[in-house]
């Protein structure tokens, strides 16, 4: 190991990309203040960026290593795509939850622009693709708002083993709903806990219903892609791109990491490393520690989940679906395209959006792109009488993504907070942790990775 706090300089290509990324924004972190350290942060996306800018903010030397050629993880904006003026966020979308939330303050600060999908004008159609009248979507949704109280109260006492099929059956049991209205609900509970966790409702505990600590208010979007936020907690900081962490050690002097990067491999070394890979990149094992993480941090790895959401975006040449912004579709194969999201006005062009989640995800990964494309659009001529051929499309792949492994955490039956924060917890006053899966409050959100950066950075302030 090298002396703690020296980084082995950039004098590739590479070294050019980043003194070029320096010349945007005044330089940050480059140098310890007073009694600060040095920290090297495994990983560019919300939670990695937002430990920099704060430890960089109070003086603290940084240096960010990330695997892929761009900056945000699994906040991703698409721009112009296929040569439109639209911009599609194929990671995270939402904010969910406006008020007193903590990413929607910084997007504020910031200045970034957003905007809500009208949920007015939501349709929902049955299984043979009849409108349903607006009543009865809205009892429906009624029906749904039911199940969820009755989940929340029944959750009381659950352990760890129980499903979330488990509290949906018995919250099925107390609403006590007539036959068709039930059928109903518990389909679309069921296919909002795919959305939400990414896995079937028999693979996530029942627990992490309590867990679902959202905020009030609006579900806003980003008409010109949430990356603005990564980039902005980025501005200025030494991130070095295409640096994939091979493995990480620490020892009572320092602590580093060995990167690929495309001039050959590296070791870097700091006083400290804070790791917020992806919960997926450390269950692959990919990535070593020396020495080995301890076993409730192991074991928490091997217990949390790693969900399935995949979103597929089709462009058309024009409008065909009407005035609606949300489409909802009951009783399709495997659950599959069961919500649809319209972007004539949030995204400038007739795109359609949907995401599908657990089963429909997995249902979906057995096919072929162009066979996934056709499902869709088959799911669609189920609703409308003529839907043109897609004149563009992109289908995500989080789960096959090496950096990724997933689109975020879900508390699986057998596991629970208490892994959440051992999976965060340090060692030593050498290694941190931070990224969504830390959380246990906001998990599977970008504002769970913000939070769980932050706290990160405070914990190492304060060494
Ligand atoms: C399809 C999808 C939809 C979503 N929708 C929403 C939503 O609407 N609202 C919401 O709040 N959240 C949503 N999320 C979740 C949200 O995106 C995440 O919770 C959040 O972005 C995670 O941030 P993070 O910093 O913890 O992890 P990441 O963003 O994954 O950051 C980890 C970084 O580590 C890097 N890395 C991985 N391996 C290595 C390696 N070996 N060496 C170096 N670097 C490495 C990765 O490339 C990545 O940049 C969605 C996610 C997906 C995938």
């Amino acid at each position: 190991m090298t002396e703690p706090g020296d980084v082995s300089e950039e004098t590739t290509e590479d070294g050019d990309e980043e003194r070029e990324q320096a010349t945007v924004s005044p330089p940050r972190g480059r140098e310890a203040g007073p009694g600060r350290g040095h920290t090297i942060v495994v990983g560019a996306g919300v939670a990695g960026l937002a430990a920099a800018d704060r430890l960089a903010e109070e003086g603290e030397r940084v240096t960010v290593v990330e695997a892929r050629d761009r900056l945000g993880g699994r906040v991703h904006s698409l721009r112009e795509w296929d040569g439109t003026t639209a911009t599609l966020d194929v990671g995270a979308s939402w904010i969910r939850g406006e008020e007193n939330n903590p990413f929607a303050r910084l997007v504020r600060e910031i200045g970034v622009r957003t905007t809500v999908f009208n949920r007015s004008t939501e349709t929902a159609y049955d299984p043979k693709g009849r409108r349903l009248l607006f009543d009865r979507h809205r009892r429906n949704m009624e029906d749904v708002n039911l199940l969820h109280e009755h989940m929340y109260w029944d959750n009381v006492g659950a352990t760890p083993q129980e499903s979330m099929e488990e509290g949906i059956k018995q919250a099925l049991y107390d609403a006590n709903l007539v036959r068709a209205r039930a059928r109903d609900a518990n389909e679309i509970v069921h296919r909002l806990v795919e959305g939400d966790h990414g896995a079937d409702a028999d693979e996530v505990a029942f627990t992490a219903v309590a867990a679902l600590h959202e905020f009030s208010g609006d579900d806003v979007v980003f008409p010109d892609g949430m990356a603005q936020v990564t980039d902005y907690l980025a501005r200025g900081l030494d991130v070095r791109l295409e640096h994939v962490v091979l493995s990480v050690f620490h020892d009572g002097d320092g602590a580093g990491v060995r990167v690929d990067t495309p001039g050959g491999e590296e070791t870097l070394t700091a006083d400290r490393v804070l790791v917020t890979l992806p919960l997926g990149v450390l269950k692959a094992g990919g990535v070593d520690f020396d020495p080995a993480l301890p076993e409730d941090k192991a074991g928490a790895v091997r217990r949390l989940g790693s969900g399935r959401l995949e979103k597929l975006f089709l462009r058309f040449e024009e409008v065909f679906w009407g005035d609606a912004e949300v489409l909802v579709h009951l009783g399709t194969e495997e659950g599959t395209w069961f919500h649809w999201y319209a972007g004539q006005r949030v995204m400038g062009a007739p795109i359609l959006v949907c995401r599908n989640g657990g089963n429909a995800a997995r249902f979906l990964e057995e096919k072929d792109e162009a066979d996934v494309v056709g499902h869709a659009l088959d799911s669609l001529r189920g609703l409308f009488r003529k839907v043109p051929e897609p004149v563009g499309h992109h289908l995500t792949h989080w789960m096959d993504d090496p950096f990724a492994r997933g689109s975020f955490s879900f508390t699986a039956v057998g596991s629970g907070d208490e892994d959440r924060t051992a999976l965060g917890e340090p060692v030593g006053e050498r290694l941190f942790f931070g990224g969504e899966a830390t959380e246990t409050e906001h998990t599977a959100t970008v504002h769970g990775a913000l939070l769980s950066g932050r706290r990160e950075a405070e914990r190492i302030l304060e060494l």
